[in-house]
């Protein structure tokens, strides 16, 4: 038998961070042209296994091999370029460069002591057709659409002779056709022998895409299998270790919890609130017990309007009232004292003091309610951290630890407990369960409905189905406009549709 080896093959890896196993023996195969899903919850060690695969940490034990071959020597980053890359969310391309100087980025040219810019642009021209990617290489990497940054990053990578791509989370920031058009390319070049690993906690992305899947836990390999062989409920059993509870029902009345009461006065009430360029003069009312879903993608300008409710932005007009008292606008402190407390999308430029520790950063906002006197009472603030590691169900060593040490997920964790942190009357959420496991999922989409259901308002911006069902109303957004409004028990395509701008309703 003649079969080609594995694009990578690693085994019994193990990787400690001090006192922390974060990979504990674990292995991986990908074969040439295979989908690879690498599935498991925050925390169990998916990001650990992609820095050693790509060079970026050394594992303390075992053995990885490309095609074959023993990896290269720690420290030799041309020899790993030249095997395995790692597609990330936030993009390694320089957005003031071109596409042609992004590809050829510290490889110019071999030998010339000047740029020959139309040889430059020429091999780029080349490199993309080689791949199928319909890009303009002299166009500005910022000017691309997300999936086409993507599409350069591969290219790149596949340029230097890698046959092995990790994708990160990629869907992360595409619409639904962005993410087509990425699903139709990663196929072409698996047709052509590229082997991908994708990491990702949408479970249905990896039934679309991928052929087998292997699973961690606890950094622990539980199973590889091929996707066709394995349901959804007994590969979410396998990241958890327990049988999968059914499907919650979530908008209020759904479990118990009482609707949202009509005559109540509004919590929550902007009056002609707009900000020119993002969204147009918005009349909303969230009353006492009500989640409301503002849905769709970024650019429909519904995360504009959580940043204006949040102090981030100044609006272009318009009123924003908590509880019948005006809010200043474009201020944070104002928007904080008001009772609006917001969990930002961008955990890393909005959310986080990294170096610091989960209890500080997890009561950023309250410092003041720490102890007597603006001083803050170390014991208070770690108790209280303890009470939200455990509500949250993060993954950390203790209190004392700084959230760099933390995965994605449960940093993600950390921005949510701080923004429950003052007890909100308004909790404005972006996309509050992006990078989260499907488990966690459900207890942060229940943490905001509980804040809801003790008499509060809540919104959800988002343009993901599961994030919008905890939501008692529904509002689509497409440039800058309300197209639809949907009482709970709405239907997915309809709501799908209206985000995309297909048909109008009201
Ligand atoms: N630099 C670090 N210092 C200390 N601990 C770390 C560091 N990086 C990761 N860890 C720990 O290693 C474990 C595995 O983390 P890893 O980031 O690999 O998880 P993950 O599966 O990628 O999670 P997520 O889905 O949340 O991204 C976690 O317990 C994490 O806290």
């Amino acid at each position: 038998m003649d079969q080609a080896p594995p694009a990578v093959q690693a085994e019994g890896v193990v990787k400690r961070f001090g006192p922390t196993v974060a990979l504990d023996g674990v292995r991986l195969t990908v074969q040439p042209g295979e989908s690879h899903a690498l599935v498991g919850r925050n925390g169990a060690g998916k990001s650990t296994l992609v820095s050693v695969l790509t060079g970026l940490h050394k594992a303390d034990a075992g053995t990885v091999a490309f095609g074959g071959e023993p990896a290269p020597a720690f420290g030799d980053t041309a020899a790993w370029q030249s095997r395995i890359a790692c597609v990330y969310q936030k993009s390694m391309v320089v957005p003031d460069l071109t596409v042609a100087e992004n590809l050829f980025l510290n490889r110019f040219d071999d030998n010339a002591r000047w740029i020959s810019w139309g040889r430059l642009r020429r091999r780029a021209e080349r490199l993309l057709a080689d791949y199928g990617v319909q890009v303009d290489p002299s166009t500005r990497a910022r000017d691309l659409a997300v999936e086409q940054r993507q599409f350069v990053e591969i290219a790149r990578a596949l340029s230097f002779g890698a046959r092995l791509i990790v994708l990160d989370e990629p869907t992360a920031q595409l619409d639904a056709r962005g993410i087509g058009r990425l699903f139709g390319k990663l196929r072409e070049l698996q047709a052509q022998g590229v082997a991908f690993l994708f990491i990702s906690h949408h479970l249905q992305e990896v039934y679309e895409l991928c052929t087998a899947v292997t699973v961690y836990r606890d950094a622990r390999h539980v199973l590889t299998a091929p996707v066709a062989d394995i349901a959804k409920a007994e590969l979410v059993a396998a990241m958890t270790g327990e049988q999968s509870a059914g499907a919650t029902a979530w908008h209020a009345g759904g479990d118990g919890a009482a609707a949202p009461d009509e005559s109540a006065e509004p919590v929550l009430r902007t009056e002609g609130l707009t900000v020119q360029g993002q969204f147009e003069p918005l009349d909303l009312e969230v009353r006492p017990g009500e989640v409301l879903g503002l849905a769709g993608s970024a650019a429909s300008g519904n995360t504009a309007l959580g940043e204006t409710l949040a102090g981030m932005r100044k609006a272009g007009g318009g009123t924003v009232r908590v509880h019948g008292r005006a809010v200043r606008s474009g201020s944070v402190p104002h928007a904080l004292d008001a009772g609006i407390g917001y969990i930002p999308e961008d955990r890393h430029d909005q959310g986080l003091v990294l170096e610091r520790s989960v209890a500080e950063n997890a009561t950023l906002t309250v410092t003041d309610q720490l102890g007597p006197w603006g001083t803050v009472l170390p014991s208070r603030t770690r108790e209280f951290a303890r009470s939200v590691i455990a509500s949250l169900d993060i993954k950390t060593q203790g209190p004392e630890q700084p959230v760099s040490g933390l995965s994605g997920g449960n940093q993600q964790k950390v921005v949510v407990a701080r923004a429950l942190a003052r007890e909100p009357s308004v909790l404005v959420a972006v996309r509050p369960t992006a990078g989260v496991d499907i488990k966690s999922k459900d207890s942060l989409l229940g943490v905001v409905r509980r804040v809801a259901d003790e008499g509060n308002a809540a919104v959800i911006i988002s343009d993901e189905l599961d994030d919008l069902r905890v939501c008692d109303r529904v509002l689509a957004l497409f440039h800058g406009r309300v197209v639809a409004t949907f009482a709970s028990g709405w239907n997915d395509g309809e709501l799908v549709a209206a985000m995309e701008g297909v048909g109008e309703r009201e």
